[in-house]
Formats: structure tokens, C-alpha cells, sequence
């Protein structure tokens, strides 16, 4: 294990037979004492690969005579860190681009083939100086999913949705790396406290419109859990965007909370934080190791008023008729959060969206009884998917008619994102957060 190259393909091999990308990266990270510039080398390479998988596979059907699906896989992968590193990295001069993949070919068994990769990578970059080698189709559907490397059915749901420009809005943005931002705990911290903390340690933050308890890091971290307020439970790192559905729930201190699918916990402990920690939170989840998660940042964050409950929460009767408020921040295949988890968009498919849709239903028409006459149901996703979403919250008000959305408020914290039927969606092109769709639902009084 000598370099980040070998390093990214190593882990690249694990993908290739299976395992998360960042799953992958840890293993092999966790081996090596590389510089951490040749960490962030071999983190970018990974996750850089893996997310451009199906731009490469159309350069390499376009430049090679064997189709990317019928080369040896292991050489496909190198192949790809080669191609990734003379089209998307600007920092890394082409000649070492080149040299360093022959080399790659070379050491990992290749060697008959060195002078095929030589002449690929150097045919992309004669064919760079005129025009993009990479062709694409006219077809919309194949050539946005080509070209930006998306499946063609998520291309297919947002043109949709959103039609062609917007659609190749969210392609880019999903491409780029992700912020990272932070949720100021209030019982330990301000957030000037926070800044100061963090300023004082040379890591640079930015405070974000409307959302009174987020910050933003405007320069690198190093290990977020070694900068300074962690272990005090000052903040969390959370999204801007999921920090919205806590607020849009808008809990009151003393009441009756149930996050219904809670692990690991983000929006639990900023409810209880809402809460000033009075009240009772129920955290419901069926995944016991993300619960554990939860237990971890409840301690952290010295939160007393959540309780824990290991469960289906598509079925749970003690909670009927228990809760003032009831958070549903489902399961979904997570098209608004594809900058974070290269390999998402690989693994979610039509099917997966389909038993997604499912469970959705289940869980909300479940834990719609929950809630108390005249209590709130907030339903979430981090998904841009109107079969996850609308549908979903159609089907549920046809079905209940004692329910009804509640609009945001104008001057509301949800009003930026409000539409006109009252649910709100966060679109990332335009507020630079986190894909989200969420709804305020309100049932009636008895
Ligand atoms: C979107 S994540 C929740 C994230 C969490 N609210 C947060 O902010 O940290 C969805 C969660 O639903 C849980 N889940 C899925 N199906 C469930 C079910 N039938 N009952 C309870 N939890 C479920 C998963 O284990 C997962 O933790």
C-alpha cells in the first residue's frame, strides 16, 4: 500500500465486488499513514470514480475496441482512475496522469496491457484539444444521464418534475462536493461562542439565512470530532436543510413528541433542544445499530428528555392518540442527498423506489394515529421524488379527510420554500442545502 492510486484502486475493487464506497475508503484509509494530501488524493479518486462510473464506461466504449463491460473488470478500474484524472482533476498534470496509471496497469497484473492504457488515455488527450471526446447522444434522457453519470430512470423523474434545465441544474450540483454544516446545541452553546471557538482554531465558519442555529465551514476541518466543542456537546454536525423540518415541526416545551423513524438521531436532539429538553421525546427506530448511534449523540449532547423505543413503527399501538406532535422523517432513496453518498445513485432503482413507496404509506397511515385531535404530523424526505413525496401526501389526505396541510405562515421559517399546495420542497440548485420535501399536516380538533 505505497500510494493513493493504488490505495483508491484497492478500495475501488471492494466497491466493484460490493461494499459502499465510503466503507471501502475507511478500510483502506484506516491501513496506510498517507499524508493528508494523498488522503484527500485517494478520497477524490474513490468517490470521483464511482460517482463518474457511467461517463467513464462512455469514454472507454468510445476510445477502446472492447466496450467497458467487457474489459477485465480490474483493468476497467484502473481505466477509470486514469480517465477521472485527466477530465475532472485540474491539479494533476496530464503527463502524471498518464505515467501513473501505465504504472498502476503495470503493478497489478497488466503489464501485457500497459501500452493499451498508454495509447487510451493518450488518444483522450489528443481528441481533448479539439473538441470533447466524450459524444453524446441526442436523446435527452441518455444524454444528460451520460454526460453528467446518472441512471437514465433518476434523469427520467426529475425531467419530469423539473424539466431540462433544471434537470441539469441538480445533475451539477450532485456532482460537487458537499458543505457540511452545523446545528448549535442552545442549552451549551451560542452560536458567537461556537464561531469564536472555531475561528480561534483556525477553522472558518459562516452564518446561513433564516436558520438560527446553523453554521457553515468555509474552510477544510481536519477531524471534525477533534474541533473544539464536540465532546461538549456545544453542536451537531447537521444539514441546513434537515435543521428545517425540526422547526417546521416547531415543538413546544412540556409536550408529546414521537419521532417516528428517529435514528440516528439528528432531528431528535434538535427537537429536544427545541423542547429546552422539557417534555418527553419518543425515538422509534427498527435499526439497532443506528439507535445505538442516537444513544451516542444523546450523551454527548447531555439530552435527558428522549426516550428510546426499538421498534416497527408501522406498528405500535400504545402511541395511538398520545402525541401532540408526530415527525415521520421516512425512508427514502435519497435524490437530495446524492453529493453525499457517491454510490447512491447506483444502488437506488426503480423496484427500490417502489417498496420505498410502500412503506412510506404503511408508516404514515400508522402513525397518523399517533397524533392527538388537533396535533401536527410533519412527513420528510430527503428525496426529489414526487412518488415519494406528493403522492404520498395525496393518497394519505384522500384517505383521511380529517387531515389537512397547513400552509406556512408568510415570514415563516418554511415560507422560502413553500409552494402552492403548502408542502415545501428545498431544491439544492437554488438554496444550496440539501434536496428535502416537507409537509405540515394537521388534524382536526374533536
Ligand atoms: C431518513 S432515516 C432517519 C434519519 C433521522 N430522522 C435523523 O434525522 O437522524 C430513516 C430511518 O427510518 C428507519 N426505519 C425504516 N423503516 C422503519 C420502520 N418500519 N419502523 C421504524 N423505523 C424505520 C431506518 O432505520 C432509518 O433510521
Amino acid at each position: 500500500m505505497d500510494n493513493p492510486r493504488q490505495l483508491a484502486f484497492i478500495a475501488l475493487r471492494w466497491v466493484q465486488r460490493g461494499a459502499y464506497a465510503d466503507v471501502a475508503l475507511d478500510r483502506v484509509l484506516r491501513q496506510t499513514d498517507l499524508s493528508s494530501v494523498d488522503r484527500r488524493l485517494a478520497t477524490e479518486l474513490v468517490y470521483g470514480s464511482v460517482r463518474r462510473q457511467r461517463s467513464l464506461d462512455a469514454l472507454i466504449d468510445q476510445l477502446a475496441k472492447k466496450k467497458a463491460q467487457q474489459q477485465p473488470p480490474e483493468l476497467r478500474i484502473i481505466l477509470h482512475l486514469g480517465l477521472y484524472q485527466l477530465r475532472y482533476l485540474d491539479h494533476i498534470p496530464d503527463a502524471a496522469a498518464v505515467n501513473s496509471t501505465v504504472e498502476l496497469a503495470k503493478k497489478n497484473g497488466f503489464s501485457g496491457l500497459a501500452n493499451f492504457v498508454n495509447g487510451l488515455l493518450r488518444q483522450y488527450l489528443r481528441l481533448a484539444t479539439r473538441e470533447d471526446p466524450l459524444k453524446l447522444p441526442d436523446h435527452s434522457v441518455e444524454r444528460l444521464g451520460i454526460l453528467h453519470s446518472y441512471p437514465d430512470w433518476i434523469i427520467e423523474v426529475w425531467l419530469k418534475q423539473f424539466g431540462y434545465k433544471e434537470t441539469e441544474q441538480l445533475c451539477a450540483w450532485f456532482n460537487k462536493p458537499p458543505a457540511i454544516d452545523l446545528r448549535i446545541n442552545p442549552l451549551r452553546a451560542s452560536v458567537e461562542k461556537v464561531t469564536t471557538a472555531l475561528q480561534e482554531a483556525e477553522v472558518g465558519v459562516t452564518r446561513v439565512a433564516n436558520l438560527p442555529q446553523a453554521l457553515r465551514f468555509t474552510t477544510s476541518t481536519g477531524a471534525i470530532e477533534k474541533l473544539p466543542g464536540f465532546d461538549a456537546g456545544w453542536w451537531t454536525v447537521q444539514d441546513s436543510s434537515a435543521q428545517l423540518v425540526s422547526h417546521i415541526l416547531d415543538p413546544q416545551p412540556g409536550e408529546v413528541v414521537i419521532d417516528a423513524c428517529a435514528a440516528p438521531g439528528g432531528k431528535t436532539t434538535h427537537i429536544a433542544e427545541l423542547m429546552q429538553d422539557t417534555g418527553t421525546i419518543w425515538a422509534c427506530d427498527r435499526t439497532v445499530s443506528r439507535l445505538k448511534k442516537l444513544q451516542q449523540n444523546i450523551a454527548r449532547l447531555q439530552l435527558k428528555s428522549i426516550k428510546i423505543r426499538t421498534g416497527d413503527s408501522c406498528n405500535l399501538p400504545q402511541f395511538v392518540n398520545v402525541a401532540d406532535r408526530v415527525l415521520l422523517d421516512a425512508p427514502c432513496s435519497g435524490l437530495g442527498t446524492l453529493h453525499r453518498h457517491a454510490d447512491a445513485r447506483w444502488r437506488q432503482t426503480p423496484e427500490t423506489v417502489q417498496e420505498l413507496t410502500v412503506l412510506q404509506t404503511e408508516l404514515l397511515t400508522h402513525v397518523a394515529t399517533w397524533v392527538k385531535p388537533g396535533g401536527v404530523l410533519v412527513y420528510a424526505t430527503c428525496t426529489l421524488n414526487s412518488e415519494e413525496n406528493e403522492a404520498i401526501v395525496q393518497a394519505f389526505l384522500t384517505q383521511h379527510p380529517c387531515w389537512r396541510i397547513e400552509h406556512p405562515a408568510a415570514n415563516s421559517i418554511g415560507a422560502p420554500y413553500a409552494t402552492s399546495s403548502g408542502w415545501m420542497q428545498v431544491l439544492p440548485h437554488y438554496q444550496s442545502m440539501d434536496g428535502f420535501f416537507i409537509v405540515r399536516l394537521q388534524k382536526e380538533s374533536q
